[in-house]
């Protein structure tokens, strides 16, 4: 009899929520970057093997809702807890364990009923003390008393597979609920869009990563050339003035190295067609938000 069954990730942003979902598929399904909050979609990686399929949805952050857009998130994350079968609560052993940002994530999930296993990862970062400081810590400050901790690198893959297959044995007995050459269910416009939005994020500073989002209008393929037509939106002129660069060297930069992306994905030679424009204040807007596909 196989397990199946759905784990919600949880984690202040910036912890490691997304690398560690690439270390568990085994390979890129979210994007990874250094900036916070880059998750504003509940991403999902599959996990299959021989007798199990995990299903991790990679929350956003848990926070207090401050616009349309962060309040779509909370209730989001809402959603996909009452759904899941185990939460994942990822924490940075590396820097302070039990802030705000941790509490918070501990109380929403300390009401949400469900086994929690919390993971302290960084701890390539760490020496052993520190490691074992941090485990106590979790285990017996913040509030999850039943929680199961591992320690894990998600970086290194060191104490992954444990994290693995005790998630895994939380999972009900039942059918796989995706093919197993599946890793994950985003649409391919999505998918596309963010691997365009990671390239904006590796470039760019302060307030511009989070004032961009991409829209894929339109992907066509003919005679073994998939053409790929994306929009980044961004909030003001300047921003725009930042993402296309010095004579066009910004655009030109993200385009290249999205295009050699895309083309791995899609395994066919890609022409990238990629353009900026201005909608102020697109965080706020509900139109444009649903057309973008973040619900
Ligand atoms: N040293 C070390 N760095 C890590 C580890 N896991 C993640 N990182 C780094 O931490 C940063 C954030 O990782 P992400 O996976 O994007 O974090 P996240 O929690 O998904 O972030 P959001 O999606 O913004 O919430 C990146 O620079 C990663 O390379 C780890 O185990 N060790």
């Amino acid at each position: 009899m196989t397990r199946s069954g759905f784990v919600a990730l949880a984690g202040r942003p910036n912890v490691g929520k997304s690398t560690l979902v690439n270390a568990m598929v085994g390979r890129k399904v979210a994007i990874v970057s250094d900036k916070p909050q880059t998750t504003r979609r509940a991403i999902r990686g599959v996990v299959t093997s021989a007798d199990f399929q995990l299903v991790l949805t990679d929350l956003p952050g848990v926070q207090r809702p401050r616009d349309a857009l962060t309040a779509r998130m909370q209730k989001r994350v809402e959603t996909e807890l009452s759904e899941a079968d185990a939460a994942l609560f990822v924490v940075n052993g590396d820097q302070g364990i039990g802030g705000a940002g941790d509490r918070f994530i501990a109380e929403a999930l300390s009401q949400a009923n469900l086994p929690i296993v919390i993971a302290v990862n960084k701890t390539d970062r760490m020496n052993h003390t520190k490691t074992v400081k941090a485990l106590v810590f979790v285990t017996e400050q913040l509030g999850l008393p039943d929680a199961e901790v591992f320690p894990i690198s998600a970086r290194t893959g060191k104490g992954v597979p444990a994290l693995t297959e005790y998630l895994a044995s939380l999972l009900p007995e039942g059918p796989f609920y995706f093919p197993p050459e599946d890793h994950s269910d985003q649409p391919e416009d999505v998918m596309l869009a963010e691997l365009v939005r990671e390239q904006v994020l590796l470039r760019t500073r302060q307030e511009v990563p989070h004032a961009v989002e991409v829209q894929v209008e339109e992907i066509e393929e003919r005679d073994n050339l998939t053409t790929v037509r994306a929009i980044m939106w961004v909030e003001t002129e300047s921003q725009k003035g930042i993402l296309i660069g010095h004579h066009g060297k910004m655009i030109k930069s993200i385009g290249t190295a999205a295009r050699k992306e895309i083309e791995r994905e899609l395994a066919d030679h890609v022409h990238l067609d990629l353009s900026v424009r201005v909608r102020r204040s697109w965080r706020a807007d509900d139109a444009l938000l649903d057309r973008l596909g973040i619900t």
